[in-house]
């Protein structure tokens, strides 16, 4: 599903009315109609009073369509209406269909005192959506804070009312518990400094044209700027399994983790490596870590370090199909030396995680031994001492994006929504997982799915998209079953096989 800067999606709405021959207020009605639906799933009691808040825009047409809509299910719903500036068109009919309804409208003219909203009402908040121009100022900044400071539940109408849907917040902006993002998603629903803006976010869907059809209209550059990653999608990426497949044809995978002290890292990131369908796996390990390796992981081969504490010196890479380095693996003298040589040897893509980041971040002359198409999976701070610090979100993702293509890496960034740029210059973010996931050995756990799915051969920009989906996904549907606070990686691991089957469904 792409995601659409505000420019692009409104030559996708003007390409929508094109192609299906309809109205913009018909197609104002399609996204208020599903925005009905999500909200009535959410508050499905008729009697608990609901507030929309509509300002003069498309935002606030959208409004009042669904306040029309949510009275003709009998729902106690009011408007107030910002008289912010001129209306548009559809909102100015939308208006006048609301006369005869028994809806009470409260007029609100800058410099009125604010309206009271009984505490149990729902307030709806459809005063700016994507057409915000610049930072909300004055009275309507006041009214916001007004809103923000009331006890009551906020739900957004597409974005919250000042968030800027395409780059860094600047202003005051409606701190949203529940944003009903309409037809695709903005690239501000990802960013980690919004979080609290958004509050919970779901994307409600209605029909629309194709975006990647709109090149020509949004004059030049892709009709999208980043893709977010769909089951749909992804479960056709799967290959199949035959069966005279073997061992052999699942792939042999190589793991240089763990040390005196972080040997669960190796133990992770290896069961993660074979539970994601690699056929054969050996570790490489210091000798201290041979017998927990041995006892806990019986299903590894090891080839064990002569050091008894690092890993210093790695032998041959010619038999293995993908290698996985980094995990628990320390930042010895001795074992940056082996990661070069590892680096310089190997000639196919590699996971590269953990102190393997903060060995290349610490020697960056490492940076271009890296074989092409290598998958690197820093966190922000890793990122950052990669890369260099960033004023925000959206510089960030524009960094990783000239770094994954000036370097031919996929750069995965770890955060709420994982960001995958490629070689190519593509940017994907990934929608599971949950915060429950934020413990410890859960990325090693990632880089031992991503190096299973290496060694079965998948390309590296696909094993990177269904690596961080299917490890989110495991995380999701252990936090289902376990609670978020009670997971461990190992949950997440051994939750793989459920998330291989919901995404082949
Ligand atoms: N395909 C869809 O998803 C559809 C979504 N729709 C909704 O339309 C809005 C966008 O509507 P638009 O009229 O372009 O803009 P807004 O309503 O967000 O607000 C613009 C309005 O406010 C003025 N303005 C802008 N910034 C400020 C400011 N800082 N202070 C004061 N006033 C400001 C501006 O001049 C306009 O008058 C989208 O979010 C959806 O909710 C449609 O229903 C079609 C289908
Ligand atoms: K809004």
């Amino acid at each position: 599903m792409r995601i659409l800067t505000a420019a692009q999606l409104r030559a996708l709405d003007q390409a929508t009315i094109r192609a299906e021959k309809i109205t913009s207020g018909e197609l104002m009605e399609r996204a208020a109609k599903a925005f009905t639906k999500a909200f009535t799933r959410h508050f499905p009691d008729p009697e608990r009073p609901v507030v929309v808040v509509c300002g003069t825009g498309n935002n606030g047409g959208d409004g009042l369509v669904v306040a029309r809509r949510l009275k003709s299910r009998n729902y106690k719903v009011s408007v107030i209406q910002a008289n912010i500036g001129t209306r548009s068109a559809d909102n100015q009919d939308n208006f006048k269909r609301l006369k005869g309804q028994g809806i009470e409208v409260r007029q609100l003219t800058q410099g009125d005192p604010w309206p009271a909203i009984a505490p149990e009402a729902v307030v709806v908040d459809a005063l700016f959506g994507t057409g915000l121009g610049r930072p909300v100022a004055g009275y309507w900044a006041e009214l916001i804070d007004y809103l923000n400071a009331l006890p009551n539940f906020r739900v957004a109408v597409d974005l919250p009312s000042g968030l800027s849907s395409d780059g860094p917040q600047e202003g005051p902006c409606v701190h949203a518990d529940l944003t009903l993002c309409l037809g695709l998603p903005k690239l501000a629903l990802f960013a980690p400094a919004n979080t609290q803006l958004l509050g919970n976010w779901e994307l409600v869907t209605f029909p629309l044209a194709d975006p990647d059809r709109l090149h020509p209209e949004v004059g030049g550059g892709p009709a999208y700027q980043a893709t977010l990653n769909d089951a749909s999608e992804l479960g056709g990426l799967l290959k199949k399994r035959y069966a005279n497949d073997h061992k052999g044809t699942f792939g042999h995978a190589f793991l240089v983790a763990g040390a005196f002290g972080t040997m669960g890292a190796a133990v992770i990131a290896g069961r993660a490596v074979l539970r994601a369908g690699a056929g054969l796996l050996t570790c490489h390990i210091p000798r201290s870590g041979y017998e927990i390796m041995q006892i806990s992981f019986p299903e590894a081969m090891c080839k064990v370090d002569t050091h008894r504490y690092h890993s210093t010196e790695i032998g041959d890479l010619g038999a293995y199909d993908s290698i996985g380095i980094g995990p628990g693996i320390g930042q010895e003298a001795l074992t940056v030396e082996a990661v070069r040589s590892v680096l310089s040897r190997y000639e196919r893509p590699m996971v590269i995680d953990a102190d393997a980041i903060n060995i290349i971040a610490a020697h960056p002359e490492l940076l271009k031994l890296i074989p092409k198409n290598s998958l690197l999976t820093p966190h922000p701070k890793e990122f950052a001492r990669l890369f260099g610090e960033t004023e925000h979100d959206f510089a960030r993702w524009q960094v990783q994006r000239e770094v994954a293509k000036r370097n031919g890496l996929v750069i995965v960034l770890k955060t709420g929504f994982t960001s995958i740029a490629t070689p190519g210059g593509e940017l994907y973010f990934n929608p599971t997982g949950n915060p429950g996931m934020g413990t410890a050995g859960t990325g090693d756990a990632l880089t031992g799915v991503l190096t299973g799915l290496l060694a079965q051969g998948y390309d590296p920009v696909t094993a990177a998209r269904l690596g961080v989906y299917l490890h989110g996904l495991a995380g999701d549907l252990a936090a289902e079953e376990l609670s978020q606070e009670f997971l461990l990686a190992e949950d997440v691991v051994s939750h793989l096989g459920q998330a291989y089957r919901k995404l082949r469904e």
